[in-house]
């Protein structure tokens, strides 16, 4: 449904040249969620805005349903634009307008006439599930409601692409799991193809079924889910994946956490843990071949394309050269073991 085909996008400001996306491919395919992921300033939201050619790229080609939009003229592009919805962080509600209003708009453009306008708008409104709010300003709204709204009205002309630039990341986590879940009934229900942008884990793990990485205007990554979380090829990638899980070490452990092996004092141990690895019970192992026994201070274990990950906060109690033999062991089990001191 989209094809970016060696996107290159420079931005030249006076003397000052910047290149923002270098030679980027990317490919959804019909029906597919496809999160694009990458820190501040790696080329989102260019890469997004290349999709509509509100950013026009410096080269490569852009292909929407069959379409090299490059080649179309102004008219052809605003055809085309019409099979392409796309919703924003800050919403972009006209404030003078009510909900219906704001739904409606788009059809007003097209001249529908009103009474299939009526109609269109209180599918969408139930849709959204803000029926009651139909005649409420986007002022009297909660964000959530305004994202809502934001997504009724580029569904309104029926897109086939859902571009998502951002849309929850001005949202409370209990928000963003209800606009994810609408966008992913939208992409089951109605068949909508979705490429979003996020600087979150969370929400591609949430809904994405491809998940693409970009770093300093490059295209680093790109597998499913699965593959993804269970063999992340970047340092980039698995902070990504580390960053959705939270792990502390207690402020009684921090007291009495040295650097240098002590006597009577044992390994703290963090454990990353993704793909194959979680389902085999590597610590009954551990405590079978190194005698060792795991105190486990904190766990978060997570599930996303199907694959268990997590991390762990664990102590490992036994002799000092078997607990050295025992973490080496967790490292050929392809878990990522960091030695945070001794307790
Ligand atoms: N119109 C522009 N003129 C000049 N440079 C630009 C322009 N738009 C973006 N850039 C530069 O291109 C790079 C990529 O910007 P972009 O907004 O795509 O990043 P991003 O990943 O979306 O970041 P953020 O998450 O902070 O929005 C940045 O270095 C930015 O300064």
């Amino acid at each position: 449904m989209i094809e970016l085909k060696n996107i290159t996008k420079i931005f030249q400001e006076k003397s000052q040249r910047h290149v923002a996306l270098s030679d980027v491919s990317l490919t959804v395919e019909k029906g597919e969620i496809v999160g694009v992921i990458g820190e501040s300033g790696a080329g989102k939201s260019t890469l997004i805005r290349c999709v509509n050619l509100l950013e026009r790229p410096t080269s490569g080609e852009v292909w929407v349903n069959g379409k090299n939009l490059m080649l179309l003229n102004s008219s052809q592009l605003i055809e085309a634009r019409s099979n392409i919805g796309m919703i924003f962080q800050n919403f972009n509600l006209l404030s003078s307008r009510t909900v219906f209003e704001n739904i409606a708009f788009p059809l007003e453009l097209r001249k529908t006439p009103n009474t299939e306008i009526k109609k269109r708008v209180c599918e969408l409104v139930d849709l959204i599930g803000l029926t009651d709010k139909v005649h409420n300003y986007p002022a009297s709204l909660s964000g959530g409601q305004k994202q809502r709204v934001a997504i009724a009205r580029t569904l309104a002309t029926n897109p086939q692409v859902l571009l998502s630039d951002e849309a929850t990341s001005a949202l409370d986590p209990t928000t963003t799991q209800s606009i994810l879940a609408l966008l992913k009934d939208i992409n089951k229900e109605l068949g909508i193809t979705i490429l979003l942008i996020t600087h979150e884990m969370e929400v591609v793990k949430e809904i994405c079924d491809q998940i693409a990485v970009i770093n300093e205007g490059k295209l680093i990554e790109k597998g499913s889910v699965s593959e993804i979380f269970s063999h992340p090829k970047t340092e980039l990638t698995q902070r990504f994946i580390s960053s959705s899980l939270r792990i502390d070490i207690p402020i009684d452990y921090q007291k009495r956490l040295v650097l240098e092996p002590q006597l009577n004092k044992h390994p703290l141990l963090k454990l990353q843990i993704t793909g194959n690895s979680v389902d085999e019970p590597i610590l009954s192992e551990i405590a079978r071949k190194f005698n060792i026994n795991s105190n486990i201070i904190s766990a978060q274990m997570d599930y996303a394309g199907g694959i268990k990950f997590g991390v762990m906060l664990t102590e490992f109690i036994g002799d000092a050269e078997q607990e050295l033999l025992a973490m080496e062991y967790l490292k050929n089990k392809n878990i990522k073991v960091t030695l945070l001191g001794y307790v």
